[in-house]
């Protein structure tokens, strides 16, 4: 019966003995090499292995056969083909004879290693003295040349018993080595990384102690994340407290000793996240804030040197109108139409002819209406004559229309104010009485331009159900666009709008609200920009009246007079003014949205 050993183990046993072997470098596996004294290759039921037609095909007929297995006398597939002796129509190349064994690509012996009962680690020691006496032992004429035992058939040609008798007895070894083995042959190499990373992994499943000990190796074999292996220990001492605490011997040790701050500081550094720390709702504020700016310029900032109160994280700063109620309809820009001018001039330009018609006598009018100005310094400010028209109750008000893409005149057209944007830089603060306020950090003349009221455009339905949701306490941000009369839409600041959403009210205010038309067919979305209607110093509040001329006054008065007479039911549930301003009217507004809601209307 043959003994079989491994490749490797025979490589080891033979080069112990200083016998030969011959050697290719075919094949990577670690085979199982029969070792069979030809004495016992009698008990072979068919000492002629069967007829291999085509190594392919024998390869897969002969794999695993029990029968019919080689004789023992094969030599290493590097040895020149030779006819096979049996009939073969198919003549394996040299290509093919080189690369396949006439089992395949395992021995079917191999699982007779099993059976033999043959220790498996059959080192030198293993190999019966007998058997090894009976190699023969021939000379390497190079390490690297292929060798060929000078004994025996020079080709895959299968010896009879006869034959073997006639020989001297003798183990003939058919090899197909590794390329490892070869290479422990021709002297150390390294451990492939891969065997080696497997090792260590073995040992880093058990603990760390693997890499603890042997961080170079660590870290080569598995990158940066060992990297903090050979750091030398920090004498930090929160972090000596903290791995203290953290160990179970350490459960005497009392939590709160150690300091929060610095504690929740150090892992907040081990976590990457560093610095100082910062409530995640100011973060977010903080995100949103930055957000903002980047795309803002002039920029739109935010402080509170007076308290920690944060903006609300739900509001978002947008620099457009918010179409995000369905039914909204704009005009389409076929519909828009420009002026025929090079050069505008309030006196001849359509953009700034007003057309009415007086609705008692049917009379229509056309007047030239000089809205903007520009002042010696190049600023483009509203023209005195329309601030004041515009603030007389008793007069006709107009509003601006502005020059558009359609325009012939270019974007330096002074008839482009609100077109061009925001110029100021604006300034989000904590007032004394009113909560947030806005101010500009920069002096604003009057008639400047200084912010759109902006939010999302919301239909009379919407605004219904919004208001009917909200608390009766609540804040308004609500604007009606309802200047040009019939359906109006809305604009809620509440949740998206500018900076003048926090535009706090004074009874005797700085700015006010005026109508922009940029699109010059569109009845329903224009604009609602805010000019200083006098000059404010930099820093001071943006103020605006929140009451329009046809609000309920009498409801002041009746509040006023119920304060002042200790009617409690009057004054009950109105909101108190805080503008301090000599003439300031006592109240807000009655409570409940639909009082508060603010309207410009046609006078
Ligand atoms: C449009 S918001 C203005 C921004 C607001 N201050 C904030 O912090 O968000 C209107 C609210 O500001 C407050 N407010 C504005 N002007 C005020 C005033 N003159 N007196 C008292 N409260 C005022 C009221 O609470 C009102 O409901």
């Amino acid at each position: 019966m043959a003994n079989l050993i491994s490749k490797r183990k025979l490589a080891d046993a033979l080069r112990y003995r200083s016998n030969i072997i011959s050697l290719s470098e075919e094949s990577e596996d670690d085979e199982v090499l029969a070792i069979e004294p030809p004495k016992k290759r009698t008990r072979s039921t068919s000492p002629v292995p069967r007829t291999v037609r085509n190594p392919s095909s024998a390869s897969a007929t002969n794999n695993g056969s029990r029968h019919g297995g080689p004789n023992g006398t094969y030599n290493s597939y590097r040895s020149p083909p030779s006819p096979p002796r049996h009939t073969t129509p198919v003549q394996p190349s040299a290509n093919q004879t080189q690369k396949l064994s006439p089992w395949g690509k395992r021995s079917p012996y191999a699982h007779r290693m099993k059976e033999s009962k043959l220790p498996q680690n059959s080192a030198p020691e293993t190999i019966p003295r007998s058997s090894t006496q009976r190699l023969i032992s021939v000379d390497i004429p190079s390490k690297n040349v292929p060798f060929r035992p000078s004994q025996g058939p020079a080709s895959p040609t299968h010896t009879t018993p006869k034959q073997v008798t006639n020989t001297k007895p003798r183990i003939e070894v058919v090899v197909s080595p590794s390329r490892r083995l070869l290479d422990s042959f021709r002297g150390h190499k390294p451990e492939p990384i891969q065997r080696r990373r497997k090792n260590m992994l073995k040992e880093l499943k058990k603990g760390p102690i693997a890499a603890l000990k042997n961080p170079q190796e660590a870290r080569e074999l598995f990158g940066s994340c060992f990297q903090d292996f050979n750091r030398p220990k920090s004498d930090d001492v929160h972090e000596q407290r903290m791995k203290e605490l953290a160990s179970k011997k350490a459960r005497k040790v009392t939590r709160t000793k150690l300091p929060s701050d610095q504690g929740l500081d150090l892992s907040m550094r081990k976590l990457g996240l560093g610095g100082e720390l910062v409530h995640p709702a100011e973060a977010a504020q903080q995100i949103l804030t930055s957000r903002f700016e980047e795309y803002m310029n002039p920029p739109l900032t935010f402080v509170n040197d007076v308290n920690e109160r944060r903006l609300n994280g739900k509001f978002q700063f947008v620099d457009r109108y918010v179409f995000s109620c369905p039914g909204i309809k704009t005009a389409p820009p076929s519909t828009n139409y420009g002026c025929d001018c090079l050069s505008c001039h309030s006196s001849e330009c359509l953009c700034f002819r007003k057309d009415w018609k007086d609705e008692a006598t049917g009379q229509k009018y056309t007047k030239q209406v000089r809205t903007y100005t520009r002042r010696s310094d190049g600023l483009v400010v509203l023209s005195e004559e329309y601030i004041d028209r515009e603030l007389d109750p008793s007069a006709r008000h107009f509003e601006i229309t502005e020059c558009n893409e359609l325009c012939r005149c270019g974007p330096g057209c002074y008839n482009r104010v609100v077109g061009n944007g925001r110029t100021l830089p604006l300034e989000i603060f904590e007032t004394a009485n009113c909560g947030f306020g806005v101010r500009s950090t920069k002096n604003i003349a009057k008639g400047q331009f200084i912010d759109l009221y902006l939010g999302e455009v919301i239909t009379e339905e919407e605004l219904r159900n919004r208001e009917d949701a909200a608390a009766e306490d609540e804040p308004s941000y609500i604007y009606t666009m309802d200047w040009f009369g019939g359906d109006s839409y809305h604009i809620d600041g509440k949740n998206f709008g500018s900076a003048m959403r926090f535009a706090n009210h004074s009874c005797n205010p700085n700015t006010r609200s005026f109508i922009v038309q940029i699109h010059k067919g569109d009845k329903r979305v224009y604009y609602l920009p805010f000019f200083a209607i006098k000059d404010i110093a930099a820093g001071t509040e943006i103020t605006i009246d929140y009451k329009s001329k046809d609000d309920d006054d009498h409801l002041n008065a009746e509040a006023i007079a119920g304060v002042e007479s200790g009617d409690a039911d009057l004054a009950d549930g109105l909101i108190r003014c805080h503008c301090g301003e000599k003439n300031c009217r006592k109240f807000l507004w009655k409570p409940g949205v639909k009082a508060r809601r603010r309207k410009r209307k046609p006078e």
